[in-house]
């Protein structure tokens, strides 16, 4: 099993630093990392993950600015990176953590390694253990921010 990591510098935090650490901590699985500006590149970077690298899933990590130009640059990146996936079959977890999430640098730093480190966690399940997947079905889960939870009646 192969595992695409795709981060960017445009973000400012070291999510593909995260996202390696945490798969490790969960699998042995081989991991291919690729580095690009921003969330753009991420569509094709991820592709040639899948079909140059044969990774099995990918990981998309970005981080959208705040501004009105990063919402449509953030829009536009999801449905390449959709796009991508309906080319290649393969699941590319996008995690993406909007600047503006966040109400300060601290929190925001929390929130783009903790969102990270979850989506890792989601991304060995589903490749690994997808009936473990199965099991939080419906319960509310977040990445980052606290769970949901279920609707109660
Ligand atoms: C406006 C803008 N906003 C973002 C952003 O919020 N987050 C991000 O990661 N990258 C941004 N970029 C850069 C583009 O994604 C891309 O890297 C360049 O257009 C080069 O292809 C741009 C150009």
């Amino acid at each position: 099993m192969i595992i695409g990591v795709a981060d960017t510098t445009f973000a400012r935090a070291n999510m593909g630093a995260f996202a390696i650490d945490e798969l490790k901590r969960h699998t042995s699985a081989r991991i291919v990392r690729v580095t690009v500006p921003g969330v753009k590149d991420l569509p094709v970077a991820a592709k040639k993950l899948i079909e140059e690298e044969k990774c099995d899933i990918v990981m998309a990590l970005g981080m959208p600015g705040g501004k009105d130009q990063d919402k449509v640059c953030a829009h536009e990146a999801s449905q390449g990176i959709m796009m991508a996936q309906l080319m290649t079959n393969r699941h590319i977890i996008e995690v993406f953590v909007h600047e503006d999430e966040a109400k300060n640098d601290a929190e925001l730093a929390w929130l783009l390694e903790q969102r990270t480190r979850e989506h890792a966690v989601n991304v060995v399940l589903m490749l690994t253990r997808p009936q473990e997947m199965t099991k939080l079905s419906g319960t509310g889960q977040r990445q980052g921010f606290a769970d949901a939870g279920p609707a109660r009646k």
